[in-house]
């Protein structure tokens, strides 16, 4: 390790290394989302699914907000008994539960997207703004290589 850049990256993965007991391979987050459909495509495609099947009169906040939970809990029922599984699910997930875990995950984010339709949050620029406050919670110089909760650092 010579360079500060290598230097961090080794702090990086040894800090992950020591909380889960996985190695540096299995810690890689490399990974690409397409860049279509855009989240108003989807946004737009979600909506017309509702009026099509005249369900606004069901998708209201609190209704999509159950949704939202109950599609969580079947989502956290695929991870349930398998102790910690590396980025990237390794040899844990076969690929039906692979398949699976795609569309549970496709049931939270389409619930999530109509539960900010319906409570008309702009999610892209809220999420943004919240990524914002989160480094000004979180500072590098502080938090480095610990995932303290804000009000335990000094
Ligand atoms: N009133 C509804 C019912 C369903 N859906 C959409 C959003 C979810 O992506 C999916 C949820 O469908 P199900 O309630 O059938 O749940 P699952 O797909 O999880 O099936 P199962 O409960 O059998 O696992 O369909 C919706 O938008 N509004």
């Amino acid at each position: 390790m010579c360079s500060n850049k290598e230097n961090i990256l080794d702090q990086v993965t040894n800090g992950i290394k020591k909380d889960s007991g996985l190695s540096e391979a299995e810690t890689n987050f490399e990974f690409k989302f397409s860049s279509q459909p855009t989240l108003e495509n989807l946004s737009e495609e979600l909506l017309d699914f509702c009026k099509q099947r005249n369900w606004q009169q069901y998708h209201t906040p609190r209704n999509l907000l159950l949704a939202l939970v109950g599609e969580v809990g079947e989502l956290s029922e695929i991870f349930q008994w398998k102790g910690e599984v590396p980025v990237g699910l390794g040899s844990s997930f076969n690929e039906k539960e692979r398949e699976h875990l795609e569309q549970e995950l496709s049931d939270v984010f389409i619930y999530l997207i109509r539960l900010s339709q319906a409570c008309k949050v702009d999610l892209p620029k809220a999420v943004e703004a919240k990524i914002e406050h989160n480094k000004q919670k979180y500072p590098v110089e502080k938090c480095f290589g610990q995932s303290k909760k804000y009000h335990e650092y000094n």
